[in-house]
């Protein structure tokens, strides 16, 4: 029966027992928006006609209050739970009742209101009201009803109304009460692994609500419930509660224990931690030899070194050479090295804390054999720690030989081995230190007749947090399983003969050796694993497929560092002489700013290092940068360096860049890494950096070797909670310092960027009626 309709405001009870209409509602009104508004009446009955209208109005107006009513709940359902829910802030709904309504009406409205109902005016001098969010092409009507149209009202009626009034005022202060007591402050930050920044929710959406009262959490449990008397017909869109868009999460780091529990091996549950500014002159670097103290480094590698203006020891330097240089002076005694996993800050030093021992001890021997084994990352790097090692190595005979693919595969394999016809058992090496990409490493492993890794002393990963998140073609197992031997005698079908030099633990591994000789000398042992990095991971499976022997683990690091929340699986090491800013900014704003930078007197930008995203961007950025430089008369030299260039090419302009002739030298990800360029006084990302481990090897490019340098980021508005994120899971927000470029401080720059613009956007639109 249609009168049971919820939207019908009289019941039939009411209609019988006030001997009243009967009105279907479906002809209650032709239009059911109410913007026409005639009444199609039906059924006439004994009422007044006058009366009619005015029910048949009040009836409007409360189907068109409820129909507000309706979607104020589904707003407020589909709101996000964190956000405080605060009636004040709302939209109000002021619903204006007709003097002629009935008090059971009035009582079905009152009871029909949602929780969060501002005010509640009733007839003409309303009490109470709030900003009206009525449609304005209902409000004249609803004027016309407020003004009495339906003539006097009875005394009940007018006590009904009272009663009414009051409740409502009653409900909305209660209401306002509990929202206020609950609206969390507008700035919170919850100090848990969920990080909230501002007013945004980071962690997949959760919050700790744990601080708003519980009358907040009823509140809005209730509010995202439509009433249960309301005959909630909405669209199931705008029902559907909307998700908070899920940020990037920081990953909570895992106790030592768990590590354990996971592999990691023993010694490197603690860390030792050194002092990032401990120095020790070359010469008080001692060791213990047969009851005397004397010189760690040998004459030799002193004057080297002194020649390449080192007068002290770096802290990695002075922490690791003791370890490793003792072996030098008694070469035989190969029992329990120790391998180490070291993380220290860009531009610490790492290079020559593997260099040095290295050369000095392979310096005694005296045949050529492969027996250091150097792995980076890139080309550039391959070619930058030859330079560093053949400077060392000066004056010995010791060969390096670097596979990176700058030259050709058949060249490479001449520079490797002796013969690539006859077999060898133990190799041809014609180099005693290689310097590898892993690529080419292991297509040499695999192709190359002679190369082998068996007499391999020294196995150096550097940047080896990037290495070993290298999967290519497994190329980590594959050089382990060529610095082992098998039992499957190497397949070996001939006799072995002396000038095989086959490595001793291979012949005493395939019961080739003299076992009476064997008996004697100490038990040898694999090569030792040496790992660098500023962003050194500690993830026990990947630390676990290297299959370290008694590993050590080191922490070079500033004592007035912050701990990292990462200390235990990722160690981030920033330097301490590095000072960092950050820039919010506008999208439209980020050329204007960095030109503002470069040039302000106020920054010193003497020689910058600019990273972008891509190369793409790097090609756009250099244009407007040259551009800029010439309608402003600014006189900076500009260059361009990445990955599409020739490596001749990138060789001349680092040059021009370390000798101060170009001052601007914009670049990806790619010179990130291990790039040692003196010069820099400010790193710049004009765009942000992926995550933390790029950020560190970004600006690491400038503080190198003690000096000062500063690092700034340009945040572009709507990235700044995520960068804001990356550097909070770092432990790393204090240290970067937010700044504000006023917008007159841009002024001077603006017309010749105003030029610059327009010159690209001939230069652009030439470009594409070129290729059109
Ligand atoms: N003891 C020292 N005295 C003076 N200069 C040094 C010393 N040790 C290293 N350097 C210089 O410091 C600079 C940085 O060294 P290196 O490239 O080895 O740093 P790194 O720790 O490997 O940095 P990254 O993590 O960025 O690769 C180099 O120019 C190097 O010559």
């Amino acid at each position: 029966m249609a009168t049971k309709r919820k939207h019908v405001v009289f019941s039939q009870e009411d209609d019988r027992g006030g001997g009243g209409i009967e009105i279907h509602p479906s002809r209650l009104w032709s239009n059911d928006n109410g913007a026409g508004n005639h009444y199609v009446g039906h059924n006439a009955s004994d009422a007044p006609k006058k009366k009619k209208k005015s029910e048949a109005k009040a009836r409007y107006l409360q189907k068109k209050a409820r129909r507000k009513r309706k979607l104020d709940s589904a707003k407020k359902a589909a709101a996000p739970k964190h956000k405080e829910w605060n009636p004040t802030t709302e939209e109000g709904v002021t619903v204006t009742m007709p003097a002629t309504l009935s008090a059971e009406q009035e009582r079905h409205m009152v009871e029909d209101m949602p929780d969060n109902t501002a005010s509640i005016s009733c007839g003409p001098g309303a009490a109470t009201s709030t900003k009206p969010s009525i449609p304005e092409s209902s409000q004249g009507q609803e004027e016309k009803s407020t003004l009495g149209e339906g003539g006097p009202a009875t005394e009940e009626m007018e006590r009904a109304r009272r009663k009414a009034e009051k409740r409502a005022k009653r409900e909305a202060r209660n209401l306002q009460k509990a929202a206020k007591s609950s609206a969390p402050e507008p700035e919170t930050t919850v100090a848990s692994d969920n990080h909230i920044i501002g007013d945004a929710v980071t962690a997949g959406g959760r919050v700790d609500l744990s601080e708003f009262s519980q009358e907040k959490d009823e509140l809005e449990k209730k509010e995202s419930e439509p009433p249960q008397n309301m005959d909630v017909r909405l669209d199931e869109d705008e029902a559907q509660p909307l998700q908070a868009f899920p940020l990037p999460t920081a990953v909570p780091a895992p106790s030592t224990n768990l590590l354990l529990r996971q592999g990691l091996p023993t010694g490197l549950e603690e860390a030792t931690f050194v002092e990032e500014n401990f120095r020790i002159p070359l010469s008080e670097l001692k060791m213990q030899q047969r009851g005397r103290e004397v010189s760690a480094i040998s004459e030799h590698m002193s004057a080297r070194l002194s020649e390449l203006g080192v007068i002290d020891f770096f802290a990695v330097q002075a922490a690791l050479l003791p370890k490793l240089l003792p072996l030098s002076l008694t070469p035989l005694k190969y029992a329990n090295l120790h391998d180490y996993l070291i993380s220290a800050p860009t531009g610490s030093g790492k290079t020559l804390a593997y260099a040095i021992p290295i050369i000095e001890i392979l310096s005694a021997r005296t045949i050529t054999r492969l027996r250091a084994l150097i792995v980076l990352p890139t080309k550039d790097l391959v070619v930058q720690v030859r330079e560093t090692l053949e400077l060392l190595a000066k004056g010995t005979d010791l060969k390096i030989g670097t596979i990176g693919g700058q030259h050709s595969f058949a060249h490479e394999q001449k520079v490797l081995v002796e013969d690539l016809e006859i077999k060898e058992l133990g190799g041809s090496s014609k180099v005693d230190i290689l310097i590898a990409t892993p690529g080419r490493l292991i297509d040499h492993l695999s192709q190359t007749p002679n190369f082998t890794l068996q007499h391999l002393r020294f196995l150096v990963i550097d940047e080896a947090d990037r290495l070993l998140n290298q999967s290519y073609q497994d190329w980590l197992m594959m050089v382990l399983r060529h610095t082992r031997p098998t039992d499957d005698k190497m397949g070996l079908e001939r006799e072995i003969m002396p000038d095989d030099h086959v490595a001793p633990l291979w012949m005493s591994a395939c019961g080739l050796g003299d076992k009476s000789h064997s008996l004697l000398d100490p038990p040898e042992q694999q090569c030792q694993k040496l790992l660098f990095s500023a962003t050194l991971t500690r993830d026990p499976a990947k630390v676990a497929s290297l299959s370290l022997n008694s590993p050590r683990y080191y922490i070079i690091q500033s004592s007035l560092a912050q701990p990292s929340a990462h200390s235990i699986g990722e160690q981030f090491a920033i330097p301490a002489s590095l000072t960092e800013f950050m820039l919010i900014l506008p999208p439209q704003l980020k050329p204007l700013n960095l030109i503002h930078l470069i040039h302000s007197p106020e920054y010193a930008v003497s020689s910058a290092l600019i990273f972008t995203k891509s190369v793409e961007s790097c090609v756009r950025l250099v244009k407007l940068l040259e551009y800029f430089e010439v309608a402003f008369g600014g006189g900076k030299v500009v260059q361009g360096y990445t990955s599409d260039m020739r490596p001749a090419e990138r060789k001349k302009v680092l040059a021009a860049f370390g000798q101060g002739d170009v001052q601007l030298l914009v670049c990806s990800d790619l010179i990130a890494r291990g790039m040692d360029l003196p010069t820099v006084s400010h790193v710049i990302s004009y765009d942000i950096p992926l995550d933390m481990r790029k950020y560190v090897h970004r600006v690491g490019r400038t503080a190198r070797a003690g000096r000062s340098g500063t690092a700034w980021t340009l945040v572009e508005k709507q990235e700044a909670l995520h960068f804001k994120s990356i550097l909070k899971s770092a432990g790393h927000t204090k240290q970067v310092k937010k700044v504000k470029v006023k917008e007159e401080s841009l002024g001077p720059y603006k017309d010749s960027y105003e030029v610059v613009m327009k010159r690209l956007k001939e230069e652009f639109s030439h470009g594409r009626e070129s290729t059109e």
